[in-house]
């Protein structure tokens, strides 16, 4: 099935460092330990979350169906990003490099962008591990701003599965590794699928 949505490493708009370090991990990926989350497989896991009932949140009609907030911009503008996902060592690694709509103070990112694509990716890592989970919470320390424009790289990490809790923890850090911006701490949990109200 198309997606009607182009894969993302297509896009002009991705500066050297964001290219660059996609084909390093595309390298990774060919001794199958870590695989590329292409768009086909996000679309077809937020498909199947809007087919969901739970909390008395009904399932949407084929129609309603949009886009996640993450894919709402103009190439280049907001979220550029590619994910990959370790499914042995329950890791998840996002590039990202985020546009000027998604600026806070003056040539750097908002905290709201960071902590969004930090709670983006290790959602889909919670989700790729235990089924579809919500964020309980999210804590994020910001430890240094981040450059509208430069790439950034989202470490997120399993810790810790109690029944339908999940731990994890994540960093965010300069292509080059030598900057740590940010790290978090949260609980995912996993969705009461069978409590819900259809
Ligand atoms: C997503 C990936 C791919 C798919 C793409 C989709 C589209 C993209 C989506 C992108 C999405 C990006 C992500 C987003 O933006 S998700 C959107 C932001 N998050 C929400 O809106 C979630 C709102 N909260 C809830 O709906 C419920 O509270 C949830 C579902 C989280 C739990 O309610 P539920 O009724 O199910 O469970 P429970 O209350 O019996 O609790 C169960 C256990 O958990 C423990 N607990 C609960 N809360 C906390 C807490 N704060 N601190 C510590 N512990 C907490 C609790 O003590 C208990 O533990 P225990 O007593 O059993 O030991």
């Amino acid at each position: 099935m198309s997606t009607g949505r182009r894969e993302t490493w297509d896009r002009r708009c991705w500066s050297e460092d964001l290219r660059h370090l996609f084909h390093q991990f595309m390298k990774k990926c060919e001794d199958g330990s870590w695989t590329y989350i292409s768009e086909k497989e996000m679309l077809d896991l937020q498909k199947k979350a809007s087919e969901l009932s739970f909390q008395n949140v009904k399932p949407m009609k084929k129609k309603q169906f949009p886009s996640t907030l993450t894919r709402n911009f103009q190439e280049g503008l907001g979220f550029e990003y590619a994910m990959f996902y370790n499914k042995d060592e329950r890791r998840i690694v996002c590039l990202f490099q985020g546009g000027p709509l998604l600026q806070g103070f003056p040539g750097l990112l908002h905290g709201g962008a960071i902590v969004t694509m930090v709670d983006y990716s290790i959602s889909i890592l919670s989700t790729k591990t235990i089924g579809f989970t919500m964020t309980a919470y999210i804590n994020i320390t910001y430890k240094r701003p981040i450059p509208i424009g430069s790439v950034v790289v989202i470490n997120g990490q399993v810790d810790k599965i109690e029944e339908r809790k999940v731990f994890l923890s994540s960093s965010v850090h300069s292509a080059d590794e030598k900057t740590l911006y940010s790290e978090a701490t949260s609980l995912f949990v996993q969705l009461n699928l069978e409590k819900s109200e259809t």
